[in-house]
């Protein structure tokens, strides 16, 4: 074995911790599990003594010429009683371990999901939504094909073989031994498949997360797919991903079918061996014509039950590396988390106040977006920032949302540190609209109050008459009612805000951030929202990142950053006095470009 496919004591370990999991989630269902046994127990029983009465017919009955009819009848009967038993218990221990497997299955997705979003925003950089999305659905699957086929192949299979091995010593030792050569051929069958099967599977598996991560990146890009006329070259990807699919999936079955058709022939090969072994046996008069009967019978069923587990071989490899994958997400620990609730400071009113103290901050080690940021907010001040592309505006939202965690320096809140918050009421106190605001699948009363009940319709059509959102609401063909799809796709880029505004409004948070909410609107749009975000700011701390310069020049304050720091600040006429960036940025927005060219391009240079 090459030293790359050897697995190592970490990999063991993985795989038991991973087991040891789903063994935990399987604890509760002990006693389904106790039942599935007990069936599997009774069915075999029922079974396997089937060619035990037929053995008993011939040489108790038909070879010495007994011709007792009574006695065969009986023998019939029973052998259709216990045809029927096994069909019985067969059918109750499938629907006992597919209640035990789906309800565990159930239980792992819903923590699966609920511990997915617990993650810090980190781990949504570095892990694709795609792959995620396979995680919760077809992993967890996975998971429940091995409780109702691995499973239940390993405990009714591994049960037949032993009572079969039994039944047949009962019948002849000898020929039993004989029978037995086969094993370690079995054996060594599947340890040479085994490393096989396990390396086409795992890249098959591979091929299909790459494949539905590609398809879930592309869905969500579609805008931009179409605008940049992108469908040709993301088909093309897309058919050269399936195609590794494809083949991944075809070398994957021929191992399956070689490894199956080797167990075929074996079994045949078993057969024919037996039956010269024992015809001879039966010619010498050594067993009794009968016993051979059975026998033969009893290892054309040793053989099924061997064929069953080996195919479940697959199946058990891939719950492996799903087990695996799932383990991996469920070990994540979110970087940015809680303290102990005795640690954690009670939010008393907040009245907004803001200090960025000394923050330094960088998505990668040795690469800050934020540096040495010094900046006091007062309660209820209007702040709007402005500055280049990639100075790192939207990065001290994310710190001040505790979206990411600062690596020196603190953030306070009212002079709480927002570490000593818990990120619940935090958020609670924080009202975040971005620039595409998320809207779900429902309808507009929802997605005002966020699905929460106890907020009343007549709070939500408040809020949107305040923001000016209830005219045109009420123009729609069911009003409040009206259902809106997927991240409000129907409605315009303006309503869509406007119904985030009126969310505001609602859950009344202290502190207010908009991070270019009105980069995409007309201007008539953005008078609107203008006019709304005026009364939404009201009596809030609001933040309000912008690429357009009329958005916040009536700001109490304005800073500018570049590369992570603040380098101007003061009111809209002040920072024009200064005849510095922020003059230039907004000749810029103004259109007097050519002034500003005239200037040496000091924005780029900053730094
Ligand atoms: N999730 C991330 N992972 C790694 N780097 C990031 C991430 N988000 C932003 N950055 C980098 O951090 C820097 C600051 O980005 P940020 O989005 O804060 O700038 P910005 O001022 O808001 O820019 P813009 O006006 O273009 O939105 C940029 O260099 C950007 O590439």
């Amino acid at each position: 074995m090459s030293k790359r496919n050897k697995p190592d004591a970490q990999s063991f370990k993985e795989a038991g911790s991973s087991f040891r999991f789903l063994a935990s989630y399987a604890k509760p269902h002990g006693w389904t599990f106790a039942g599935v046994v007990a069936c599997a127990l009774l069915g075999i029983a029922a079974d396997l003594f089937q060619p035990y009465l037929v053995k008993i017919a011939i040489d108790d009955n038909l070879m010495i010429g007994k011709n007792d009819y009574r006695a065969i009848v009986m023998i019939c009967l029973f052998y259709a009683g216990l045809s029927l038993s096994s069909l019985f218990f067969s059918y109750l221990q499938n629907n006992l371990l597919q209640f035990a497997g789906q309800s565990i299955v159930a239980k792992i997705r819903k923590d699966l999901f609920a511990h997915i979003f617990k993650q810090s925003m980190s781990y949504y950089d570095r892990t694709p939504s795609g792959s995620l999305i396979t995680h919760v659905s077809s992993d967890t699957e996975t998971i429940n094909t091995f409780f109702t086929q691995v499973l239940l192949s390993l405990v009714r299979d591994s049960m037949t073989l032993v009572f079969i091995i039994v039944m047949m010593y009962h019948l002849d030792p000898t020929l039993t031994l004989y029978s037995m050569i086969v094993i370690p051929i079995i054996v060594l069958i599947a340890v040479l498949f085994r490393k096989y099967i396990r390396r086409t599977y795992q890249y098959a598996r591979t091929q299909l997360s790459q494949m539905v991560a590609f398809t879930a990146e592309n869905l969500s890009g579609m805008h931009l797919i179409q605008a940049f006329h992108q469908e040709k070259e993301q088909m093309d990807r897309f058919a050269d991903k399936n195609m590794s699919y494809l083949r991944a999936n075809l070398r994957e079955i021929r191992m399956s079918v070689m490894f199956n058709r080797s167990f075929d022939i074996l079994g045949n090969l078993s057969v024919a061996f037996i039956t010269w072994i024992g015809g001879i046996a039966v010619f010498d008069k050594a067993i009794e014509f009968g016993v051979l009967y059975a026998f033969i019978t009893y290892i054309r069923q040793f053989f099924q039950p061997i064929n069953n587990i080996t195919q479940q071989w697959n199946t058990l490899q891939s719950t492996t590396v799903s087990l695996n994958r799932i383990w991996t997400v469920f070990s994540a620990q979110p970087e940015v988390s809680d303290k102990a609730p005795e640690q954690l400071q009670p939010l008393p009113d907040i009245q907004g106040e803001i200090h960025f103290n000394h923050v330094h901050f960088g998505y990668l080690q040795d690469s800050e977006v934020i540096s040495d940021l010094e900046l006091h907010i007062r309660p209820g001040e209007m702040i709007g920032i402005v500055g280049t592309t990639g100075a790192g505006k939207s990065s001290l939202i994310s710190l001040l949302c505790r979206f990411y965690d600062v690596q020196k320096g603190s953030i306070l809140l009212d002079g709480i540190d927002i570490r000593d918050i818990a990120q619940a009421d935090l958020h609670r106190t924080i009202g975040l609209v971005q620039q595409e605001p998320y809207l779900y699948a429902g309808s507009i009363l929802d997605n005002v109050r966020m699905f929460d009940e106890a907020i009343s319709e007549e709070q939500v059509m408040e809020a949107c008459r305040l923001v000016g959102a209830d005219a045109l609401i009420s123009r729609m063909k069911d009003g409040y009612a009206t259902r809106i799809s997927e991240r409000g796709s129907g409605l315009s880029a303006g309503e869509r805000q406007l119904i985030s505004f009126a969310r505001i409004i609602v859950f009344q948070p202290k502190v207010l951030i908009l991070d270019e909410a009105t980069a995409n609107l007309d201007s008539k749009t953005e008078q609107l929202i203008q006019e709304a975000l005026h009364i939404v700011a009201e009596g809030r701390t609001t933040l309000v990142i912008a690429h357009r310069i009329s958005t916040i020049m009536n700001a109490d304050r304005i800073i500018v950053m570049s590369q992570g720091r603040i380098v101007e600040e003061g009111n809209h006429a002040e920072l024009l006095a200064q005849q510095g960036y922020y003059e230039q940025l907004y000749l810029h927005s103004q259109g007097h470009l050519a002034h500003a060219e005239t200037e040496p391009n000091r924005l780029s240079s900053l730094g």
